[in-house]
């Protein structure tokens, strides 16, 4: 007999109500993912009852077959989740059943607009844990103890999932949880003993915690023969029940792995690929990482969970160790089970253990090689690229020693395609590069328009050569970590001198010299009217089409970068540009034919004009405009 007390009812966090509406809604159609849901939460209290007890095996109250047992009865129309796992105390409850301890929730759950399939899609990134029994339940009730406590501490919660929840003492004899749903009317059909037992196996084959259910059979007496109308009931484990890393991978299916990624990332969707290794000798471990097709809501969160499932010789020690992993590589999920470290590892212990960072860079060159099959797959790598990509290129930055691997498996737009997408290796680039060209050149922009358009780029489309155009906000940070890709160096077309190399033949070099030679004056007067604006004025020859550009000296920060830093409230350091003038272009001839301060106003002019098209802001745009108008009507 059970009875309750020191009764109070709450309301649910609101994020909890917004969830709960959204879900019900979107989930409509996937409603069968509560069973997995909840399995899921039974299994980890399993997991986390078993390294508890390593310590204490008095915890187990004398039960240590860790188990989860799932009834149902159709008359009445229940279904039933039970575990002999850690359990929950009163406050545990109201936390964990009550509000959504995620950073990042409320600006998540701002997202989602009620439009049904999208929501989904959403909600699927973000897990939604037990609060997806309210779509199938009208009624949920949640009985727990925490294991080794007092019977008298057992609590039971319930509610109807419409904005509140009560919560009472209760006897509880047992350690662990129950939780029973009173199923909607039309949701009958997961009161039924197959649909249980296919869904079992559908979700939970992977799981190592044997799920029983109780199968009704007619007695039989001692010589074997049935006893009519007599009935026993027998408890019988439905699933696999054995760790699916541990077996050997020839006897394991996609489909199982992909289950068991849903479990392991509480992710709805099919991950993209995925890397089982078992690897023994000096450093012994099995590792099973995963690379998801989408991207978790929190992944640019700063305390967005990250890391794998860490097990110690099969023994579940924690969630989310991200000590195994790089940042850049905070997509990936999975599971890491080794003998090298000892059970009672903590993570301050985890961040001292030297074996740590060696299981480490074994995972990282790991998920960097399963990157690079998967790269064979094109289109299956664009949708990693498309949703990881400007995760991938913090790489460079974080990880020196596997640059050249990560620079192999990046990915960008340029002028071969002219296309925003980003789909051009660097191989690829190195493959197309003309005859006598040594450099990779790049041009670095707000944005793809502004990258495609650069005048920069003039004199490089004019000799087929090709540039990588980088518009991701992280694109001039990576570019300032790596150097070169395959002995051929990198080059900001919009930066330093330019040098063609022996693209350009000694005719040309000799003709642009002369040029140089011939505009001196010019160049001279320029500088005298720009004064302090810029740091130098010069002709050049990258413009066909434009009649100036602004460029920066190699060595100094990109115009976007420092937006960007500036945007950060970072103080910088003034810079001026320097000014390269088209010798060719109708307006600078006009500018050499003018005087007095018709020539100031055409030069600034000019400058401001370059200054715009690179994508910089003037300090006085007004001006700007009055002295275009001015030209414009004289
Ligand atoms: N059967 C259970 N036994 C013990 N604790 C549980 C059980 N089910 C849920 N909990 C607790 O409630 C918390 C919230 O569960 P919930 O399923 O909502 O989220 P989650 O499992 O943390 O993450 P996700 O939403 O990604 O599944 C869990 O983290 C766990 O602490």
């Amino acid at each position: 007999m059970s009875t309750t007390a020191h009764e109070e009812t709450l309301g649910f966090q609101t994020e909890v109500k917004q969830l709960l509406h959204l879900m019900i809604h979107s989930l409509y159609s996937n409603r069968e993912i509560f069973l997995r849901e909840l399995i899921s939460n039974a299994a980890d209290a399993c997991d986390k009852l078993r390294y508890a007890a390593l310590d204490n095996d008095a915890l187990y109250e004398g039960d240590s077959e860790l188990r989860i047992e799932i009834e149902h009865d159709e008359k009445t129309r229940t279904v039933t989740v039970r575990d002999n796992g850690i359990g929950m105390s009163r406050e545990e409850v109201i936390k964990n059943l009550g509000t959504i301890a995620r950073s990042g929730t409320a600006e998540f759950l701002k997202q989602l607009s009620g439009e049904q399939q999208k929501d989904a899609r959403l909600i699927g990134q973000f897990g939604v844990g037990f609060y997806s029994s309210f779509i199938v339940a009208d009624e949920v009730t949640v009985r727990t103890r925490k294991a080794g406590g007092d019977k008298a501490e057992g609590v039971e919660w319930r509610s109807r999932g419409e904005g509140e929840f009560t919560v009472a003492d209760l006897e509880r004899e047992v350690h662990g949880t129950e939780i029973v749903l009173h199923l909607k009317k039309d949701a009958k059909e997961f009161a039924d003993d197959f649909r249980l037992r296919s869904l079992v196996r559908k979700y939970s084959d992977h799981i190592e915690v044997p799920v029983r259910m109780p199968k009704v059979e007619t007695a039989r007496d001692d010589e074997g023969n049935e006893i009519e109308g007599s009935e026993v009931t027998t408890w019988e484990t439905v699933n696999e029940a054995t760790a699916l890393w541990v077996r050997s991978k020839g006897e394991i299916s996609d489909d199982e792995y992909k289950a068991f990624y849903k479990h392991v990332a509480h992710d709805f969707s099919d991950p993209l690929t995925w890397s089982h290794n078992k690897v023994e000798g000096k450093l012994e471990y099995t590792s099973l990482l995963y690379v998801p097709g989408r991207a978790p809501f929190d992944l640019y969160e700063r305390d967005g969970s990250r890391g794998v499932k860490l097990y110690v010789q099969r023994v579940f020690i924690m969630d989310d160790a991200e000590q195994f992993l790089p940042l850049y590589l905070r997509f990936v999920k999975g599971v890491l089970d080794t003998r090298e470290l000892s059970l009672n590892v903590s993570r301050e212990l985890l961040q001292q253990d030297p074996k740590v960072e060696k299981i480490k860079s074994a995972l990282t060159k790991r998920a960097l090689d399963m990157l690079k099959k998967l790269a064979k797959d094109k289109e299956a790598y664009q949708t990693f690229w498309n949703v990881f990509g400007s995760v991938l290129k913090e790489g460079p930055a974080e990880d020196f020693a596997n640059r050249e691997k990560i620079a192999a498996l990046l990915r960008f737009s340029s002028t071969h395609t002219d296309s925003a997408t980003q789909d051009q290796s660097l191989a690829d680039y190195v493959a197309r590069m003309q005859e006598g060209q040594e450099k990779i050149y790049y041009i670095v922009a707000d944005g793809f328009n502004a990258a495609k358009s650069s005048p920069h780029l003039e004199i490089f489309r004019k000799k087929g050569i090709e540039v990588l155009l980088l518009h991701d906000r992280i694109d001039e940070w990576l570019m300032s970590h790596l150097h070169e890709f395959e002995g051929k160096r990198f080059v900001d077309v919009a930066k330093g001198e330019l040098d063609l190399g022996e693209i350009e033949g000694e005719d040309e070099k000799k003709a642009q010299e002369e040029t140089a030679k011939a505009k001196e004056a010019l160049v001279k007067r320029v500088k005298e009217a720009l004064g302090d604006a810029v740091q130098e004025v010069k002709v050049t020859h990258r413009l066909t089409d434009s009649p100036a550009c602004v460029v920066l000296p190699e060595h100094e920060m990109g115009f976007q970068m420092r937006r960007i830093m500036e945007a950060a409230g970072q103080k910088m350091p003034e810079v001026k540009p320097i000014l390269e003038l088209n010798p060719s272009h109708a307006l600078v001839e006009r500018l050499e034919a003018a005087e007095g301060e018709r020539f100031g106003d055409l030069a600034l002019v000019l400058l401001n004009q370059a200054i715009i098209a690179e994508g910089g802001h003037l300090d006085d745009p007004a001006a700007y405009v009055r002295r275009l108008n001015a030209l414009l009507t004289a």
